[in-house]
């Protein structure tokens, strides 16, 4: 099978790319380089540069790539970013997204996998959130996932493109082999923001928010390992044979923000020197998902449903890599 990768030089984007090409497939990335590198994609991996957003340029890569199936990670996802710019938020991921689901259309491509979110759901109480939970999304940036939800749910009405949204929780970790790993140019998310402060490169770590209705009034995530997420990709492509699903992909356990702090310290072994602060606008208080439906369909489970095991891939790869792929 050939499959085109769409931000395939990103965290997540990079580690389904290696999974793609340990399972034997032949893969192409297509990435803007905005927030990816491009030394995060294999040398025997095509690549084009070009940006999603325009439409000419994504039918040419498509035209290029010739691909069976569709990957699709490119886009922006920070929360915190998009409550200050939300129509940019909106603009970029929904453009992007019905280019690259026309583009599929129209090369007769028949799946796409596309990167949803658990950013879909504001939790009003204590339960798991299967796929039925409402959709209710306290950000512009999950506001623009549940859009391009709904264009792939009438992308296989009107073309039947069969597509799987998969609402992944946190994405955490690193490859295990040590290939690939989580660097952001502008880092903002807890675990490699609290491994960096433990490691002594940042000199403390702000947990946003001590008034949530958690155990400890920070916020509650589901953090999944980034190679458990790249392997849900591989078992949801032969299901679209025949039909479009959505998925929640975590490991149905909560971690609260300073438990993901105390995982840090355990692991390396050394202090994280944090504070509260004030609430980030966007957050829901507690995301965490049941994966039933997922493990029922495809028997796929996490490997690593263990904080502090996920925890340890993501330091290893800091450690090796300080100043990430610039090294
Ligand atoms: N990391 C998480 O915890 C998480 C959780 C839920 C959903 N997601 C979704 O998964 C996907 C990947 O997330 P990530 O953490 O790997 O993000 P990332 O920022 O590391 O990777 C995104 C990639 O897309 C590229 N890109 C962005 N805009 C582009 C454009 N217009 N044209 C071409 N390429 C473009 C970037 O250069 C980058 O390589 C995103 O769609 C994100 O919303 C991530
Ligand atoms: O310096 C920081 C950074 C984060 N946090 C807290 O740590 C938790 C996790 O925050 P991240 O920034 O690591 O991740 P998000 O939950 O904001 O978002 C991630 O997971 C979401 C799904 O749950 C989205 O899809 C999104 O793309 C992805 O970045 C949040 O409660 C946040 O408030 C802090 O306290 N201090």
């Amino acid at each position: 099978m050939r499959y085109l990768v769409t931000g395939g030089a990103g965290f997540v984007g990079s580690h389904v790319v290696l999974a793609l090409q340990d399972a034997g497939h032949t893969v192409t990335v297509v990435d803007d380089l905005s927030l990816g590198h491009r030394s995060a994609i294999p040398a025997s991996v095509g690549f084009i540069e070009a940006d999603l957003r325009d439409r000419a340029a994504t039918a040419a890569a498509f035209a290029g790539a010739a691909p069976d199936a569709v990957l699709h990670f490119a886009g922006r996802s920070l929360v915190g970013e998009s409550m200050r710019n939300p129509l940019d938020y909106l603009h970029d991921n929904v453009v992007s997204s019905l280019n690259v689901i026309g583009q599929s259309v129209a090369h007769g491509v028949r799946k796409i996998v596309f990167s949803s979110t658990a950013a879909l759901f504001s939790q009003t109480n204590a339960a798991p959130l299967t796929e039925d939970s409402p959709i209710d999304p306290s950000s512009p940036y999950g506001e623009s996932k549940a859009m391009v939800e709904r264009a792939l749910y009438w992308a296989d009405r009107a073309h039947g493109l069969k597509s799987a949204c998969l609402r992944y929780f946190n994405a955490g970790g690193a490859d295990p082999h040590g290939r690939a790993g989580e660097d952001h140019t502008f880092e903002t998310h807890l675990i490699p923001l609290a491994i960096d402060t433990a490691l002594g490169r940042l000199p403390e770590l702000v947990v946003f928010g001590q008034d949530y209705p958690t155990r400890d009034g920070s916020c509650i995530r589901d953090y999944v390992h980034v190679s458990d997420l790249a392997q849900a990709h591989l078992a949801v492509l032969p299901l679209l044979e025949t039909r479009s699903a959505t998925y929640n992909v975590g490991t149905g356990r909560g971690y609260s923000a300073v438990e993901v702090v105390q995982s840090v310290e355990r692991v390396t072994g050394r202090p994280v020197n944090w504070r509260w602060g004030p609430r980030r606008a966007g957050d829901p208080a507690r995301l965490v998902a049941d994966a039933t439906r997922l493990r029922d369909d495809t028997g796929w489970h996490p490997q690593f449903d263990d904080l502090d095991a996920i925890v340890a891939t993501a330091v290893r790869w800091r450690q090796a890599h300080p100043h990430g792929y610039a090294d």
